[in-house]
């Protein structure tokens, strides 16, 4: 046992927790203090490493989530957006710092996040890469410096496991998008477009989704008007980049006052 902040990972199983248990165990700042699975999940009572396909840990996948947050400084999760409501009620209780990679949140689910946000810090975003955090700020800022003769339109591609969409990535660069140009993202969205729809609404921001094979996450933001285009890309190749950024966000976390914050803060972008 080491005095590093001790991180639990939920959702150990899946795609990024795998991916944040490789990158907390090569971490010098940080310690695995415990793995989290749903109820009735075969990884839940074995051996993390062997149920990894790999060498014994030492620490055994659990289904009692407030009793291994209560052994940690920070839980990474992305796993489902009901599991996350009920994660942030029992990190709040343990008095861990949440960190939340979950997307797919309605609005609803959000504002169930704030009782607990006022108990302990939580980190929320829809991508928790640097790039894309970067890519956010370009693209408040080049959507101020145009006006609506620039259409814009957010267009991502993901693996055929998603269940989300758009994704929580495409979202965040919507209201980016929106913020810039000094709107509501509810007021302008275009989320849906099939049949006779009617030409372009000026000033709408439109998402298109693209889901197929074993893609990481791309997002675009096009800017296009009569004459000239101007795409902003993001390419994620790595799940590794995702994984680094939540375990940013939870060191960055430990101490920090109760409340809600995103990767914006955490990078001080
Ligand atoms: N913010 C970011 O940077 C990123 C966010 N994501 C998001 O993370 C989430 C998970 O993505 P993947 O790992 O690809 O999905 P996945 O389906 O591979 O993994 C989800 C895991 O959560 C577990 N889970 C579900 N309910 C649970 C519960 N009640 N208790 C404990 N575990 C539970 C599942 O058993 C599974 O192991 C998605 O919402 C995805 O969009 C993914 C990548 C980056
Ligand atoms: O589900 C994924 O895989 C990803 N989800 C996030 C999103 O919804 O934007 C982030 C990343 O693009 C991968």
């Amino acid at each position: 046992m080491t005095d590093l902040p001790g991180i639990v990972i939920t959702g150990a199983s899946g795609r990024m927790g795998q991916m944040l248990i490789k990158t907390v165990l090569e971490s010098d700042k940080a310690r695995l203090a415990g793995a989290v699975e749903r109820t009735g999940h075969d990884w839940v009572g074995r051996d993390l490493g062997e149920a990894m396909g790999g060498t014994p840990l030492g620490v055994t996948v659990t289904d009692d989530a407030l009793a291994a947050f209560t052994q940690a400084e920070a839980v990474i999760d992305f796993t489902a957006p009901e599991a996350t409501i009920a994660f942030a009620k029992l990190a709040a209780q343990a008095g861990c710092v949440h960190v939340i990679g979950t997307t797919g949140m309605t609005e609803d689910q959000i504002a169930q996040l704030a009782p607990s946000a006022q108990k302990t810090p939580i980190v929320r975003a829809g991508n928790m890469s640097l790039g894309v955090n970067l890519l956010m700020q370009l693209t408040k800022k080049v959507a101020a410096a145009l006006d609506e003769d620039f259409d814009i339109e957010v267009i991502e591609a993901h693996h055929h496991h998603k269940v989300d969409a758009p994704s929580g990535t495409a979202l965040m660069l919507g209201e980016a998008a929106a913020e810039g140009r000094g709107v509501k993202l509810t007021d302008v969205e275009d989320r849906a477009r099939d049949g006779i729809t009617g030409a372009r609404k000026k000033g709408d921001i439109g998402f298109s989704v693209i889901r197929g094979g074993d893609i990481v996450g791309e997002h675009d933001v096009l800017f296009a008007a009569a004459g000239e285009r101007i795409i902003l890309r993001h390419m994620a190749t790595d799940r590794a980049i995702f994984a680094r950024g939540a375990v940013k966000a939870a060191l960055w976390g430990q101490g920090k006052a109760p409340g809600e914050y995103d990767m914006v803060d955490v990078l001080g972008l």
